[in-house]
């Protein structure tokens, strides 16, 4: 079964920048797809647009996820609600609310499945909290469930909102640029996490990346953007530095760990400069 499914989708910001240009793709239930880019070329853009955050242009395509309508032409659809009950978001920040603690953030993934009256109250049961709990430890942060949110640290955080989205019972996950200000380690964990739900448990997992060293590593299949278009879809171990170089020309060098940019600039310079 398709998981998202992305036709002719387009946006424009009012000051007429093109931000998507009649993007298409479909990822199946079960992937884990890279989304890279330059920043600017659209990413988070998009990612707003699949979870109906944000409205494309009129007459700017149509978005489903697991073959229910999110939007048609700039249009939320009627069953949004119900469509993003399955979708679980993690963005690079704001994720948590900061004054509550780890365990009602992560029971917040229940608001779109219980009484409003008990949302409202912070009730939950025991059941509730124990699937909470549960959650907290498949991601590895259980110990922490009683702090408050804003004591966390970067990459505990993102983890945090993984297990809200597990709590949720999300089917897809779209994470934006969930690794983007964390230390090596801390980012090693939280792909981890989303590689973990991925293949343990079949959640479809679309991930913006700024560097396309984690693409490699987690991801088999990667969409690059460029100026609001895809300028390649497919295995993401074909996206060599020189590759990377023809899609994107000096703006690759963004695109690449620090590492991989020192051997590409020996490689290519001649001979006797380097001395
Ligand atoms: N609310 C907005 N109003 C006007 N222009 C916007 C808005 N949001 C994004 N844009 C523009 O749309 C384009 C795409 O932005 P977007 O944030 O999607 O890129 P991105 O690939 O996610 O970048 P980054 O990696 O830096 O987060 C950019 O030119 C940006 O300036």
């Amino acid at each position: 079964m398709v998981a998202i499914k992305v036709s002719s989708l387009s946006k424009t910001f009012q000051k007429g920048s093109k931000a998507l240009n009649s993007i298409d793709f479909e990822i199946d239930e079960g992937e884990m797809v890279a989304l890279i880019g330059a920043s600017g070329s659209g990413k988070s853009t998009l990612i707003r647009h699949i979870s109906g955050l944000m409205k494309s242009d009129v007459s700017g395509g149509e978005i489903e996820v697991l073959s229910q309508s999110i939007q048609i032409n700039g249009k939320l659809s009627t069953g949004v609600r119900k469509a993003r009950s399955e979708i679980g978001v993690v963005f690079q920040q704001f994720n948590l609310v900061n004054r509550l603690s780890v365990l009602t953030n992560v029971l917040i993934g229940l608001l779109g499945q219980i009484p409003t009256w008990r949302g409202t109250l912070g009730y939950f049961t025991q059941e509730e909290k124990g699937l909470a709990m549960q959650a907290l430890g498949r991601v590895g942060i259980d110990h922490l469930h009683g702090q408050r949110s804003s004591t966390l640290s970067g990459g505990q955080q993102q983890r945090a909102a993984i297990a809200r989205a597990i709590t949720q019972g999300a089917k897809v996950i779209l994470a934006d640029e969930p690794i983007s200000s964390l230390d090596p380690a801390s980012a090693r964990k939280v792909m981890d996490t989303l590689q973990d739900i991925n293949k343990e448990d079949g959640v479809t997992v679309l991930v913006t990346l700024h560097q396309v060293d984690y693409a490699l590593k987690y991801c088999p299949r990667t969409i690059a953007m460029r100026e609001g278009e895809i300028v390649y879809d497919g295995p993401s171990e074909r996206l060599t530095p020189q590759f990377l170089e023809q899609l994107y020309g000096d703006a690759s060098l963004e695109l690449l760990d620090s590492e991989t940019q020192d051997d590409l600039v020996v490689t290519s310079l001649p001979e006797q400069a380097v001395a």
